[in-house]
């Protein structure tokens, strides 16, 4: 039987996938990351209205990590022509891990698509050559959308990825070799970085990219951020890159265009109705929340939505 979507049912989700905190691990690689306490688990759905239901750790900011690459990918959508992006990025699954480098020298410098690190490193590559200020104009974009004006970047943690940079750089270094890498690779690194070390909670997330559930519209917003046909699109790379080689998996399990980011969190659209966000540090083998993902499954068999 299908639930109503509430609060008290959010709660209920939440308890059911508690006892899998234990069974994953923080990501460690950034120093920064590991500090955060691996018991923190929430969640937050807005609906197309904007209201707004949530429960357990919902209002606890987290570093956003990968989810960003999906901010840069709009924030380039509205600066560049979109064949100028696609030829210098794909739009095909990796099956590889999120961070490797091996197809990218296979298929010469262009990375399989916006969501690994190479991608998202073309793309701000790309707001480098065309943003004057490139992380404010990030903050701007994201506090308009979700109205929280004091959203900021997380400096300790952007300086601990900074100071653990070599396979980052080495993606970058590789792009430039092979020419599709136009700026200082330092520069583009240090706007990555602090876009990966923003912080946001599962309630701001959740409003945030509500636009990709609105046809590009953004909650509260006079003029769309993007065309419904852009906003489509990134929900079909997000089914079929936004959780690396994880992809298959999510879309088996909980059946929604998703976002995850080694911080632990992960945004789920349902298009036309509403976007979600979990976050619980503890991560799967393929750097996906291991607690979000069983509760993005949950909640899709709970209110009977699935893209598919
Ligand atoms: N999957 C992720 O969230 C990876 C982001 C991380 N900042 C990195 O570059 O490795």
């Amino acid at each position: 039987m299908v639930s109503v979507l509430n609060n008290v049912l959010l709660e209920e989700i939440l308890q059911q996938v508690r006892p899998l905190i234990g069974q994953g691990k923080v990501a460690s690689y950034i120093p920064a990351l590991a500090e955060v306490p691996a018991d923190r688990l929430g969640i937050a759905v807005c609906m197309l209205d904007g209201t707004l239901y949530q429960a357990g750790d919902a209002d606890e900011r987290f570093s956003i990590q990968s989810i960003s690459k999906v901010l840069s990918l709009t924030l380039a959508l509205t600066r560049y022509q979109d064949s100028e992006i696609w030829q210098r990025v794909g739009k095909e699954p990796s099956g590889q891990p999120f961070n490797s480098l091996l197809q990218l020298e296979l298929e010469q410098g262009k990375p399989r698509n916006p969501f690994i690190n190479a991608g998202a490193l073309v793309v701000c590559d790309m707001l480098e050559t065309r943003l004057t200020a490139p992380r404010q104009r990030m903050l701007e974009l994201v506090r308009v959308l979700t109205q929280q004006p004091d959203i900021n970047y997380d400096r300790h943690v952007a300086r601990s990825e900074f100071d653990h940079s070599a396979r980052n750089a080495a993606i970058a270094w590789l792009m430039k070799s092979f020419g599709n890498f136009s700026n200082d690779v330092q520069t583009v690194l240090h706007t990555y970085f602090h876009y990966c070390a923003m912080t946001m909670s599962c309630g701001e997330l959740a409003r945030c990219f509500l636009y990709l559930a609105n046809q590009g519209r953004g909650l509260g917003q006079g003029e769309p951020l993007l065309t419904p046909k852009q906003a489509r699109q990134i929900n079909a790379l997000m089914v079929t890159s936004g959780m690396y080689d994880g992809a298959g998996e999510f879309a088996w399990r909980v059946g929604m265009p998703g976002k995850s980011g080694v911080g632990g969190g992960i945004i789920a659209i349902v298009p036309g109705e509403m976007s979600i966000a979990v976050w619980s540090p503890e991560l799967d083998a393929s750097g996906n929340s291991l607690a979000g993902t069983a509760a993005l499954e949950l909640l899709a068999d709970r209110i009977g939505r699935s893209i598919f």
